[in-house]
């Protein structure tokens, strides 16, 4: 069995993938945590041949997982930010700072659909976006919808939050404090993400599919108004691109991964543009 991590600042997702089938066995979720319990928060490592981890938790979180998992498995392999992957070049000035989670995204669109927009709706909210020919060309990191949540209980006085319940797709004034912030966070979410492709599209010429991953991604996915795809493997496609393990990977082909969505044309994205421009 393949085990693959994906180490959020919120959520550490694992999943065990046969080597020999190519079939995903089980997937689970945990609080990101500087200690794992085999067998119980992750996995039972005997079965398990080889670990394939991306993580931007902080450093202690990923020496501790590597230090046990080095204890247990044959092949750990960690993936990290590199100036160029996969016919990928990374625009960060420095690319090693480029969040892993952002890099694995961002080879995993490329690989299935040559350019695209990735978008992570995780803590944050990224949006990277990847031209066709492998230029990078770097990204936008807000809030995501939590953090933006937290943020109002945390600089105001009387902004009572639900954390629990949803950020709702609604896009109505809320008439009640909890209403108001749950639509209020999403409307600033799902406008940003609007805005920020339609803007670099119409810079770079070119209209590219979007996907969309994250714990937060079939919220935000209801308020995109161009033809995007929902693709909750998009971190583990960048693992199993990277690190090919089973012959499906090594062929490129990458589980879970989805159709690639047809970009509505250029000229309707640069005229919805124009028209919000206006208003
Ligand atoms: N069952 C859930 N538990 C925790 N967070 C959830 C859940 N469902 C949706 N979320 C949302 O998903 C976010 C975590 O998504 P994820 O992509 O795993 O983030 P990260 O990679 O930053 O850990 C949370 O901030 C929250 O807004
Ligand atoms: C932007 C992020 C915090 C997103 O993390 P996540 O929401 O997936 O937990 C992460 O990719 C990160 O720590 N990046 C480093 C900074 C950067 O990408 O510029
Ligand atoms: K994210």
């Amino acid at each position: 069995m393949i085990l693959d991590l994906d180490i959020g600042n919120t959520l550490s997702k694992w999943r065990l993938k046969d080597a020999d089938s190519s079939e995903i066995r089980s997937r689970g979720a945990v609080w990101t945590r500087e200690e794992w319990r085999p067998g119980a928060d992750i996995p039972d490592l005997d079965v398990v041949e080889a670990v394939r981890i991306s993580s931007v938790a902080r450093k202690a979180v990923l020496e501790e997982t590597v230090a046990l998992l080095h204890r247990r498995v044959g092949t750990v392999h960690v993936a990290r930010s590199t100036a160029e992957a996969l016919g990928v070049t990374n625009g960060y000035e420095e690319p090693g700072k480029l969040g892993v989670d952002r890099w694995m995204g961002a080879l995993a669109g490329y690989q299935l659909a040559g350019g695209c927009c990735a978008v992570d709706c995780g803590s944050a909210i990224t949006v990277d976006f990847v031209l066709p020919g492998g230029r990078h060309l770097g990204g936008y990191i807000l809030p995501g919808l939590r953090l933006m949540k937290e943020s109002l209980k945390l600089g105001t006085r009387n902004v009572a939050i639900d954390p629990d319940s949803e950020a709702e797709e609604l896009l109505e004034p809320g008439r009640r404090t909890v209403e108001a912030v749950n639509h209020g966070i999403y409307m600033a979410a799902v406008s940003a993400v609007n805005r920020i492709y339609s803007e670099v599209c119409d810079q770079q010429g070119v209209a590219l599919p979007m996907m969309l991953t994250g714990g937060d991604a079939r919220v935000v996915s209801r308020g995109i108004q161009v033809p995007h795809t929902v693709w909750p493997d998009m971190v583990y496609g960048g693992l199993e691109a990277c690190f090919p393990l089973t012959a499906a990977e090594r062929s490129g082909r990458m589980s879970g991964a989805p159709r690639v969505p047809a970009p509505v044309a250029l000229e309707k994205i640069r005229a919805a543009l124009a028209f919000s421009m206006l208003l």
